[in-house]
């Protein structure tokens, strides 16, 4: 196709180290303009060291190299946190044949103990030895947690708020991170996605590309067509949930994607979702009749996929 839609590539260095004004009220306007028309971004400068990229890589092959066995005795069905791994084929959405091709390992928050099941408690790691799995995914989850922070206050900056308005929603972030394998796209069934056309529900998402490993595509309303959204070295894809597009008012898209496996081998992917407080409610819109707080969605959205107790559901008052 001869109009083939690439999204921008914008270098937050002009905002996380601004040399002057004029630098951060690009950047500011860059997001904004992306968010509104694609809903969707890449980003350069974003703060991340290449070398815990390629750490999170290595020990990502680590993990999901253990036996088929290990894995499933952290399925994150039997973690009272939704927290450990996913097998290939339990994610099935509306309107999809097959299930997902992808397997997963979640991590999120670690809080010492179980104080609330579903959000707040410690994670599951892997029986590996610290340096190949829990040290490097840790430090690659701080970064990408604290960049998610950042862009929610671009994101706020370019609907005319201050920065600090995140600090509102953002005492103790629900913050899951989704560790991805799609095996070669040659041993899936016909028909099947690595991750079928889905939206995003929450906040922002930090997704990391396994470099060279293309797959993802974007839907464009407008266009009416899939923009592909190439793997490239040190780039980050970011894009904003449901959440962002209803607190916006609209002004932000949450936009559907899908992942098509296109490189030979498997493809590896990392999503940090930056949500908010459990109990957070519209920052921008006080008078917001939708009071659906994170901790709620969160609920909605994954309910037979929790393995929470009661009380903690009535206690985020999604009962
Ligand atoms: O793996 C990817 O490139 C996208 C993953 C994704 O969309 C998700 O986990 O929500
Ligand atoms: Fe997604």
């Amino acid at each position: 196709m001869s109009d083939k839609m690439n999204l921008p590539i914008i270098d937050l260095s002009g905002y996380l180290n601004p040399e002057s004004l004029e630098d951060r009220e690009r950047v500011i306007a860059q997001v904004r303009d992306a968010s509104r028309q694609y809903g969707f971004f890449q980003v350069r400068g974003h703060g991340v060291p290449p070398s815990l990229q390629h750490d999170l890589i290595r020990s990502m092959g680590n993990l999901f190299s253990l036996p088929k066995e290990k894995k499933l005795e952290m399925s994150f069905l039997k973690n009272p946190c939704r927290r450990g791994y996913e097998a290939a084929g339990m994610s099935l959405r509306e309107g999809d044949l097959l299930p997902d091709a992808k397997e997963c390992f979640y991590i999120a928050r670690d809080d010492p103990i179980i104080e609330l099941s579903g959000f707040y408690g410690p994670n599951l790691w892997p029986n590996l030895p610290t340096e190949d799995f829990r040290d490097p995914v840790w430090k690659y989850y701080e970064q990408t947690s604290e960049l998610g922070k950042k862009i929610w206050s671009i994101l706020l900056e370019g609907l005319g708020q201050p920065p600090s308005l995140v600090e509102k929603f953002a005492r103790r972030a629900i913050v899951p991170m989704k560790m991805i394998r799609y095996p070669p796209q040659s041993i899936t069934l016909p028909g099947q996605f690595g991750i079928g056309a889905h939206t995003d529900f929450g906040g922002v998402t930090i997704l990391f590309q396994q470099p060279g490993k293309d797959g993802l595509e974007v839907w464009h309303e407008g266009k009416e067509t899939w923009i592909e959204v190439p793997a490239l070295e040190d780039v980050y894809v970011i894009n904003c949930g449901d959440m962002i597009q209803r607190w916006s008012g609209d002004r932000y898209k949450s936009a559907r994607h899908r992942v098509i496996n296109k490189s030979q081998g498997e493809r590896l992917s990392c999503a940090t979702f930056w949500h908010g407080d459990i109990n957070a409610t519209n920052p921008l819109n006080p008078d917001d009749l939708n009071s659906e707080t994170v901790g709620q969605l969160l609920v909605k959205r994954f309910r037979n996929q929790y393995s929470m107790t009661e009380e903690s559901i009535a206690q985020v008052g999604a009962a």
